[in-house]
């Protein structure tokens, strides 16, 4: 199975999923702010608009290549606005980091990397062609979901995400999960405006690399503390290793242009 090391990882990705080297809106990418193909401002971009009621029941799971938070289909969780034209059910968030400070993002600024960078999963819930995630994924539709993107760095601790990053040592195995003890207010986690962003047409980061994604990665970053940070780079693979790197270099740009809501 496909993963991050050297036998499994996004340069061998190509063998199981071909579009990893043949697609031509990939994620995730370098977001270049100066320059020829640099993001360019577009006023017409409105605020990001979350609904994010606490979830009370949910799973959180290390999958092998990630840990996941993931609500009960039942969640009322949604997302408008900002380069959205539909409304987005949420679906669940994950984390990518790296071994150290200075690499973990999957996007990057200006060639700049984040230690880590925060995923929330939405899905396109007024479209007629599918009525799930699983069926967005697979639907061909450009916009099927929608990534937000949130960079992590080092700073003071972040006790919203406390909760969470306390519960890491409880998934350390592969394939472990726990249910959430309790609430948990993902609203908390964000900035409280969601108006500065990054905004382009990508793909999954990880297979099947579906080309269906409207991504949105916010300017400013999330505040971690470094021990917050060294929780996840103690979560195994699955093969008795730390998960030290579970991001995909930047893809080609293409013909693609890059939207900024800022100036
Ligand atoms: N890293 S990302 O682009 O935000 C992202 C978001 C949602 C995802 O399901 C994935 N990829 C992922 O979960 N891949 C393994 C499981 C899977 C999910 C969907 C279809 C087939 N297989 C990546
Ligand atoms: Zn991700």
């Amino acid at each position: 199975p496909w993963g991050y090391s050297k036998e499994n990882g996004p340069a061998t990705w190509h063998k199981d999923c071909p579009i990893a080297n043949t697609g031509v809106r990939q994620s995730p990418i370098d977001l270049i702010t100066t320059g020829q193909t640099c993001a360019k401002y577009d006023s017409n971009l409105k605020p990001v608009i979350v609904s994010y009621p606490a979830f009370s029941e949910a799973t959180f799971l290390n999958n092998g290549h990630s840990v996941q938070f993931q609500p009960s289909a039942g969640n009322l969780s949604e997302l408008s606005g900002g380069p959205l034209t539909k409304k987005y059910k949420f679906e669940q968030f994950h984390f990518h980091w790296g071994n150290n400070d200075s690499e973990g993002s999957e996007h990057r600024v200006n060639g700049k990397m984040y230690p880590a960078e925060l995923h929330l999963v939405h899905w396109n819930s007024e479209s007629p062609n599918f009525s799930s995630f699983q069926e967005a994924v697979g639907s061909n539709d450009p916009h099927a979901l929608c990534v937000l993107g949130f960079f992590l760095k080092v700073g003071a601790e972040n006790a919203s995400l406390k909760p969470i990053t306390d519960l890491l040592s409880k998934v350390k195995n592969a394939g472990s999960s726990v249910s959430f003890p309790g609430k948990f207010d993902l609203k908390a986690v964000l900035p409280e405006t969601l108006t500065d962003y990054y905004t382009y047409d990508g793909s999954l980061t990880t297979p099947p690399l579906a080309e269906c994604v409207k991504w949105i990665v916010f300017k400013e970053p999330i505040e971690v503390s470094t021990a917050q940070m060294e929780a996840f780079r103690a979560v195994d693979d699955g093969h008795g290793k730390p998960i030290t790197g579970n991001y995909r270099p930047p893809c080609p740009l293409h013909t693609r242009t890059v939207a900024a809501s800022f100036k």
